[in-house]
């Protein structure tokens, strides 16, 4: 036996060692946790795939029944379709879909934001008989709804904190007795789960037969893989155990597979007919900006961005990472002349929903927002969703961006993207479930520069790949992409970081670069600040480097060590290869090409339809012509009040033809007379660029009614 200072010697060298192992340990099961979470990843996107590339899968509806074939009730479906809703046809899968639901079976509905959902549920529940029910998870979602019925003289009404002890007690009795004209009921989630007054009801409107069907709006807030679970939602599916014979209407824009499984099987809706659209959206232009590091800068370039491509106020949205980046932001647009105010969680509830109101009234042309600024949109003409940082996944940029052209029209995505923003984003979400792989895709993203934006989202959504038709920078610009084999710098990346990591130093992304803006000179080719910091992260991206997070009290910050991969590079079995443009900033010729032209025509018809909107109860403008029809109404002139109802249909031709058909007319002679002089068309007053001066908007208090 050795000396007690022996024995305490190798006790110490043990308990060391057995830390070691336990650190080990530890790292291991963190690498097995991540290694199964992603395991199960891939298999759900292969599965998928498969299902997506199976022979006989075009997207179309997969069951063998033929919703496309005549049903009893066509002519009077394309009746108030047209004279009621004013829509002239139908869009993809929407008939399919009135159909299925008319002949009594669940549906589950997948279509893209924008694609035209309500109809799918408006339509039957006026066509049925009874009372529609719908449950949607926000109030203004279902104000706006509620109001753009009101609007077409469809009996819809709410039932939410916020309704009337008198529309309550008429709700009630329409429910009860069948009293009074109840086409469509909005709920929100709660009423369902918390009001057994409201369900005693329901049950009394379903016993006497007058329960027509049900739609759940926005169902993937069901979902705990969605993106907005709300718990209210999980226990919708006792609307089904009540009402087995009624037919219920899903309906979300989330594609994932996983979402959809879920959602059958929380709605208990098992055998219903699922209706899969596409997730592309052609008319969005997705580009993908070098976010310059100069605040000011960044600022100064998208403010004329919106003063040269939007300059007759086209609605559009600014998203941003932080709170306070959203005021600073926000004020900055405005001293440059652009009508902008800021929305974020902070804000008080009834500021945030006047700001709200303004800009869906067309008073406002930008909001500034946070993710906050999310699913309550409904308007259908944004023409532009700025990211003034990178979204956190291709799912939650497909969504925000996906805010613009509701409509259909050509609108324009564009997200502005630096190296330093990932360490910001990453710290933030590293502790959620895949997190920073979720952050790596859309970092990906960003990043390319050879291939298709759009191929992005259909291989994120696991769909097969369709054309672009030009709608993408990287489609639309014919500018130069060289690739660069930058092997040598990463394996002198890894090197300094080994080194580092030998002697207990640890440094950030910018750490890295400024020690490598030194070091990687001897072994060229030169690459520029910039372009290193496009490499760290390309390496991140790609594994051979990896973010480790470190908290403080106040802050979390990321710090790069060495990845899973990094032996293959040093070793010389992985080639690094980066993109970089040929010319610079080929994205401002595109930028300056989206430079749109409105007639003049156009301007006077959307002054109409607010001043219209404005005049029958604050309805909104879109809900008076859409911009789909002005810009038919551009082209085709309409003289009469019949040749006006074939464009809008009946409805609108009564409520409003006269003035629009006076404004052609007006529009028409002034022209005719300027025709003589030059073309000097009636355009709207050409917005103040940006002078010596800031020129600050300020909303006039007559905005608000
Ligand atoms: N067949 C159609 N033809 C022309 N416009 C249509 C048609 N169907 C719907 N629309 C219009 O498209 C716009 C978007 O429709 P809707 O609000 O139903 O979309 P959604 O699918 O519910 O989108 P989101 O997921 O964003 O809620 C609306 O202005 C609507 O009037
Ligand atoms: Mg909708």
């Amino acid at each position: 036996m050795g000396s007690t200072e022996e024995l305490f010697d190798e006790l110490l060298g043990v308990e060391s060692e057995l830390q070691d192992v336990e650190d080990q340990i530890k790292s291991l099961l963190t690498r097995q946790e991540n290694l199964h979470e992603r395991q199960s990843e891939l298999k759900a996107l292969l599965e998928a795939s498969e299902f997506a590339t199976s022979p006989g899968r075009d997207l179309a509806p997969e069951t063998v029944e033929n919703w496309s074939q005549p049903f009893e009730w066509d002519t009077q479906a394309d009746d108030v379709r047209f004279n009621i809703f004013g829509i002239s046809a139908y869009r993809a899968n929407q008939r399919e879909i009135v159909n299925a639901a008319m002949s009594g079976r669940d549906v589950l509905v997948i279509m893209a934001a924008g694609g035209g959902k309500s109809l799918c549920y408006q339509l039957p529940a006026i066509l049925r008989n009874g009372v529609a029910l719908v449950v949607s998870p926000l109030l203004s979602l279902i104000q706006d709804q509620v109001m753009g019925l009101a609007a077409l003289g469809i009996s819809a009404f709410m039932l939410t904190s916020t309704t009337s002890k008198e529309d309550e007690k008429f709700i009630y009795k329409a429910l009860e007795k069948g009293e009074g004209e109840l086409k469509i009921l909005y709920v929100t989630p709660e009423k369902i789960s918390k009001s057994k007054r409201f369900m005693s009801k329901l049950e009394k409107c379903h016993h006497a037969g007058r329960l027509s069907l049900i739609a759940i709006d926005e169902a993937h807030c069901c979902s705990q893989w969605g993106h907005d679970f709300r718990p209210d939602y999980k226990n919708l599916g006792i609307l089904k155990t009540q009402f087995p014979n009624i037919p219920v209407i899903a309906l979300t824009a989330t594609a994932t597979r996983k979402v959809q499984e879920d959602l059958k099987e929380m709605l208990r809706i098992p055998r219903c007919v699922r209706f899969v659209s596409t997730v592309n959206r052609p008319n969005l232009f997705y580009m993908v900006r070098e976010k310059p590091s100069v605040a000011k800068t960044l600022i100064d370039e998208i403010a004329e961005y919106i003063q040269m491509s939007h300059p007759n106020n086209e609605s559009g949205i600014v998203y941003c990472f932080s709170r306070k980046e959203c005021e600073q932001v926000a004020k900055e647009l405005r001293d440059r002349g652009i009508s902008a105010d800021y929305y974020h969680a902070d804000t008080d509830v009834n500021v945030r929903e006047r700001v709200h109101h303004r800009w869906s009234n067309g008073k406002l042309q930008v909001i500034v927002g946070t993710v906050a600024f999310g699913m309550g949109i409904n308007k259908p003409d944004v023409r532009f969703v700025i990211h003034h940082s990178l979204s956190k996944s291709m799912e939650t940029y497909y969504q925000e961006s996906g805010r613009a052209g509701r409509d259909g029209l050509p609108s324009e995505c564009i997200l502005y993207f630096r190296p330093a923003d990932v360490p910001r984003q990453s710290s933030m979400v590293f502790f959620e479930n895949a997190g920073l792989q979720n952050l790596y895709d859309i970092v990906r993203y960003c990043q390319t520069k050879g291939e298709c934006r759009r191929s992005a989202f259909f291989k994120h959504f696991a769909e097969p790949l369709q054309d672009c038709n030009g709608m993408c920078d990287n489609c639309a610009s014919s500018g130069e992409v060289k690739e660069l084999d930058v092997s040598d710098h990463a394996r002198l990346i890894i090197s300094s970081l080994q080194n580092m990591q030998d002697n207990d130093q640890r440094a950030t992304m910018l750490q890295l670069v400024d020690k490598m803006k030194v070091k990687h000179k001897e072994i060229g080719p030169e690459l520029k600040r910039d372009e290193l910091e496009q490499l760290v992260i390309h390496l991140i991206v790609e594994r051979v480097l990896k973010e480790e997070f470190q908290h403080t009290a106040y802050t979390t910050n990321s710090y790069i060590s060495v990845g899973p991969l990094a032996k293959q590079v040093s070793q010389g079995n992985k080639i690094i290869r980066l993109e970089v443009s040929g010319t610079k900033n080929s994205g401002s010729n595109i930028i300056s090409k989206l430079k749109r032209k409105s007639s003049g025509l156009e301007f006077r018809l959307d002054q109409l339809r607010k001043e219209l909107a404005s005049a029958h109860g604050g309805i909104f403008p879109h809900s008076v012509l859409s911009t789909q029809q002005i810009s038919t109404l551009c082209t085709e002139r309409p003289k009469t009040a019949e040749q006006l109802e074939e464009i809008i249909g009946k409805l609108k031709t009564m409520k409003y033809g006269k003035r629009i058909l006076e404004e052609i007319d007006n529009y028409e002679s002034s022209n005719k007379l300027e025709d003589f002089s030059d073309d000097k068309e009636d355009r709207p007053p050409a917005k103040k660029l940006r002078g010596k001066k800031p020129v600050m908007i300020v909303d006039s208090s007559e905005d608000e009614a």
